[in-house]
């Protein structure tokens, strides 16, 4: 058997660090490469599917749950059997895990997957340079999957000062020598680090990435014991919890900014899309909150679609319920209660990025509608109020 074998090539990284959005990038530098995604959601609602749907023709989502500890694993090789036909003319997989999977139990599913077509691509860990060294702090574990990586993206430098960025390509290169280590910007890397055959895989490769027996003996039963939490114990989503949110009516921008303002420190991660009705009816504002840095992205909404809000909420130690009443109460009360002329979107407004600071082509930015914001643009990024 002579067939080609595609590459499956996992993309991780901690919750928010930018894989969604080095996918897209991938997705429009792709040099005829025809690329398709596996997105695994963490959430009911799926974010991630949807913000990358539209940029390729072959896209399923995994759906709700951790891939990583996905009993059925069977549904994983369902699509990869239906992606390897010669029909769909695939030239490379893409799996982009949720921020909180464990990379190794995905590895391990891929080289212990049976389908004859597909190989092993390699592991690329994104980290987020702004984030890194207090999330590490509070999940070491973080150290042991910089360890598996075959790439370490080291994303949002434009974050960091120099220094700042040389410590942690240090640090990354101490927790996993030998890797190569890129530093991006929204995920700008060299498409050919992914693509280029000398990363993929073949069999005289086999030596540098791991095997399945290299995974067991280092993970085999340490990843597998049983606790409080059966055998998910140890892995990070453990630790979280994920709401969803869905609004039908639109919401209030003040109100919205009072409950983004007030989070609590434990909701590390926001995602979704608002409708803000009459205040920008044009719109929607894709949302992100990580850590503590927060940003709104207006982009037009998609023809046909129901105009809801749709969130996902991501943390250690929140109330879930209590959240979802906040969310419910910053809906308007009354239809067209913020008017596009007044300056309710104005909160909302410092929080989208600026010209100098888009992540290239196609990140869907629109110029501000309405009145700005007064005095200097604060960096939205850090300044939080
Ligand atoms: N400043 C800055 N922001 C970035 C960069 N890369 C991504 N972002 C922003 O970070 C936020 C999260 O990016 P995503 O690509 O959705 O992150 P993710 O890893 O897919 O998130 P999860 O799937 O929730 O784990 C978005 O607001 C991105 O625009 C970067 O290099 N610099």
């Amino acid at each position: 058997m002579s067939a080609k074998r595609i590459p499956v090539v996992v993309l991780t990284g901690f919750l928010g660090s930018g894989k969604t959005t080095l996918l897209n990038h991938l997705l429009r530098h792709r040099a005829g490469n025809r690329i398709a995604v596996v997105v695994n959601d963490f959430g009911a609602i799926e974010i991630d599917a949807m913000t990358v749907a539209g940029q390729v023709g072959s896209t399923v989502s995994l759906g709700n749950g951790c891939l990583c500890c996905a009993v059925d694993a069977s549904e994983l090789d369902g699509y990869l059997e239906r992606l390897t036909r010669p029909s769909a003319r695939i030239d490379i997989i893409v799996i982009e895990a949720s921020g909180l999977a464990e990379p190794q139990e995905l590895v391990r599913m891929i080289l212990n997957g049976d389908n004859p077509h597909t190989v092993y691509g390699g592991l690329v860990e994104v980290v987020d340079a702004a984030e890194f060294e207090a999330t590490r702090a509070r999940h070491p574990e973080l150290d042991r999957h910089l360890a598996l990586a075959d790439l370490v993206v080291l994303n949002k430098a434009d974050r960091v000062a120099d220094p700042d960025r040389r410590r942690l390509l240090a640090t990354v290169a101490e927790l996993s020598p030998g890797t190569p280590v890129v530093s991006a910007s929204y995920g700008r890397v060299d498409p050919e680090l992914l693509f280029d055959p000398a990363v993929r895989p073949d069999e005289d490769e086999k030596a540098r990435q791991l095997s399945f027996e290299d995974l067991e003996e280092r993970y085999g039963e340490e990843e597998h014991g049983e606790g409080e939490h059966g055998a998910h114990d140890g892995h990070l989503h453990a630790a979280y919890e994920t709401v969803s949110f869905t609004a039908d009516t639109p919401m209030s921008p003040r109100r919205l900014m009072a409950f983004l303002d007030s989070r609590p420190a434990g909701l590390y991660r926001i995602k979704g899309f608002v409708g803000f009705g009459a205040a920008d009816p044009a719109h929607r504002y894709a949302v992100h909150a990580v850590g503590r840095s927060l940003r709104f992205h207006p982009e037009p909404w998609p023809r046909g679609g129901a105009r809801s809000t749709q969130l996902v909420l991501i943390g250690s130690g929140i109330d879930g319920d209590a959240l979802l009443k906040e969310l419910a109460d910053c809906r308007e009360t009354e239809p067209g209660e913020a008017a596009p002329d007044d300056r309710s979107m104005w909160g909302v407004l410092r929080y989208v990025p600026g010209d100098g600071d888009a992540e290239g082509g196609g990140s869907g930015l629109v110029t501000q509608t309405g009145p700005g914001p007064e005095g200097p643009d604060p960096d939205p990024e850090t300044d939080w109020p």
